[in-house]
């Protein structure tokens, strides 16, 4: 049938009989020109655009194959509106016919001058899941009006869609990485303009002007905006965290090791039980409080503050006010983890489309920096890991060579590596119910390096997080950080103690995924299951140490696994160095800490995420 692309109509109640549209779920349908491909159908329906070749409607039949010769373009197609980000009207130029393909490559067809809109929105990359892939689709049509109108419907359903931000604060990272932080907001920044997503870019000078400036802006000034960006990585991530959170996060502080009274020793034969654990509730912390820790205090009861009371209305966590991380770093775990790609497109996609994730934070306090230091309470937030030994002494160490980028981690690694040396220190963490098998069975498995009927009964049980994940969204548990007056543990909570020499302390509040460690640290910890991931590496021969890195580097590996290794699921711990160092790595930044303790608070914050697709 020989159709003229000039004349468009509405075919709205006047479809022919064959075509298969259910007419109930149709809103709307327009006869328009596909750039590329041909005459079709456009349909409007609640959630999705649908659009069938005109060609296969009429005849019943799919044309994406026709004598041998195969259509570049399928001959259907739908997209939900929740995978659309922009549509935009773009005036009079060329629209051009179905293009074939042969064996000798594409040929071109026909070409109408035409009103042309586009619509932009989202696929998943046909070889990995979690990547997110732009696509674009140019229509026309006679009548600019047409066009306009279809534009309109579009941008209608979009801006109803109260998830998606509308105005975000950046702070690019210029020499995060291998330096590419502007050229990769460069890369990201259509995307957010396609959207109508005003942006105010900040490019940083210096190390802590993101932290300075997210800390002294106006809660009012902040409310205008639906979240923040941070094109760098975990570190630049962790300070713009911190500028947020240390003035508004209102939470009493974890128990200092020397409040931990009579902890049940665990040493490292299982743990002994003591009935006399006196664990004082950290609400009532007694008269020896430092002005700091006061004024914690105050923040959370609002008496004898500071701030006025608009200011007190930015609280945590808080559902409009998201954060996002355009990957530019030399790790970028939390990116990996919160996506499941190290892909600046997707997270860029996914902040433009309103994805939404929560996020647990642990809070660290310090309560002394040095052996002889004073005590004086000195708070970081971490969203991915903060760890002692090992990797206190590797971000020293890669520090001195920060000249070589991303690099520099492998140098510094294999020089602590080669040191091998170990740390005595104290731990001390709040038993979880839950648990209390998983360390029976790993006392029955014990006498050998490697766990045995352990490991193979914890590998069955790994949960990954995914997107949509049933674990992190679980409203039962011991602490909830939409729950302000829960506290992560309570005065009841049992401790347990281990004290001896360690390579590393370790507490992840994610898997700390990455591109040299596949799994992550902890396979199975989750973006909000409202636990630190303590993993306590006991002194070892070199050898073992060397075969638990190993496991690290694989994928499917199982660095856990060792009898020298202890992982330990808590919502707090303490932690107390008896030797000279005191050196921790909090979200890879450095922090120095002899004395210290940390709680976990669950989904604490929100990201613009969807979470790893398994
Ligand atoms: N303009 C700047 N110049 C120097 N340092 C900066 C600047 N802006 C931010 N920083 C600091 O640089 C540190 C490292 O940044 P970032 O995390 O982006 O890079 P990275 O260490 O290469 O990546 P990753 O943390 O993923 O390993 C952060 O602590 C951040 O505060």
């Amino acid at each position: 049938m020989e159709r003229n692309p000039n004349e468009n109509d509405f075919l709205e109640n006047n479809l022919p009989e064959n075509i298969p549209f259910n007419s109930q779920d149709s809103i709307f349908s327009s006869n328009l020109f596909l750039d590329g491909d041909g005459e079709i159908i456009l349909t409007q329906t609640s959630d999705k655009l649908h659009w069938k070749s005109i060609e296969s409607v009429l005849n019943g039949q799919d044309p994406s194959s026709c004598f041998g010769i195969e259509l570049v373009s399928k001959s259907e197609t739908t997209l939900c509106f929740s995978d659309i980000y922009s549509a935009e009207f773009i005036d009079l130029g060329l629209v051009h016919e179905a293009s074939f393909r042969n064996a000798r490559g594409p040929l071109l067809g026909q070409s109408f001058e035409m009103y042309r809109f586009t619509i932009r929105g989202v696929q998943k990359s046909k070889t990995q899941p979690s990547v997110l892939v732009p696509s674009l689709y140019t229509f026309g049509h006679k009548d600019a009006q047409t066009c306009q109108m279809w534009v309109n419907r579009i941008n209608d359903f979009l801006n109803m869609d109260e998830a998606r931000p509308k105005n975000l604060m950046v702070f690019v990272h210029p020499k995060s990485g291998k330096g590419l932080g502007c050229k990769v907001w460069e890369t990201v920044a259509p995307t957010f303009s396609q959207a109508k997503v005003k942006t105010k870019v900040t490019v940083t000078e210096r190390a802590g002007q993101a932290l300075d400036i997210m800390s002294s802006i106006t809660n009012k000034e902040l409310r205008s905006y639906d979240g923040v960006v941070a094109v760098g990585g975990d570190g630049f991530f962790n300070e713009i965290l911190n500028g947020l959170l240390l003035s508004r996060h209102k939470s009493s502080y974890p128990p200092r090791p020397t409040e931990i009274n009579h902890p049940v020793e665990k040493n490292g034969n299982g743990p002994v039980l003591d009935a006399n654990g006196d664990i004082r509730d950290p609400s009532d912390s007694g008269e020896d409080e430092s002005p700091l820790l006061k004024q914690s205090t105050n923040l959370r009861t609002g008496e004898d503050s500071c701030q006025t009371a608009e200011d007190l209305e930015f609280s945590f966590p808080n559902e409009k006010f998201r954060f996002g991380i355009i990957p530019a770093g030399s790790t970028d775990a939390i990116v990996i983890c919160t996506t499941g790609a190290r892909d600046a497109i997707t997270s860029a996609l996914q902040i433009v489309l309103g994805k939404a994730v929560c996020l647990d934070v642990a809070q660290v306090v310090r309560w002394k920096k040095t052996c002889t230091s004073k005590d004086e309470p000195c708070v970081r937030y971490a969203a991915s890991f903060a760890g002692y030994g090992f990797y206190g002494d590797v971000i020293t160490e890669s520090e001195k060579y920060r000249w070589m980028g991303p690099k520099r981690y492998d140098y510094a690694g294999t020089k602590v590596f080669l040191r091998h040396r170990s740390y005595e220190a104290e731990v001390a963490y709040v038993e979880v119910e839950s648990e209390k098998k998983n360390i029976g069975l790993e006392k029955e498995s014990s006498g050998n390096w490697t766990k045995g009927l352990w490991s193979l009964l914890k590998k069955s049980e790994r949960v990954a997080c995914s997107a949509n994940c049933g674990i992190c969204k679980t409203k039962a548990g011991h602490t909830s950080a939409r729950c302000p007056s829960l506290e992560p543990y309570s005065k009841d909570s049992r401790w347990l103690k281990s004290r001896g020499r360690f390579l590393s302390v370790g507490a992840a509040v994610i898997s700390c995924r990455n591109e040299k460690a596949p799994d992550g640290l902890v396979a199975d910890a989750h973006l909000s299951d409202g636990f630190l991931h303590l993993i306590l590496i006991k002194d070892c021969p070199h050898a073992f140490y060397l075969c638990h890195l190993l496991q690290l580097a694989k994928k499917d590996g199982n660095p856990l696994d060792f009898e020298f290794v202890e992982h330990h699921k808590t919502p707090a711990f303490t932690f107390t160095s008896f030797g000279k160092e005191s050196i921790w790595n909090v979200d890879g930044e450095l922090f120095q800490a002899h004395q210290l303790s940390a709680q976990v608070f669950r989904g604490l914050i929100n990201l613009f995420a969807s979470g790893p697709e398994a």
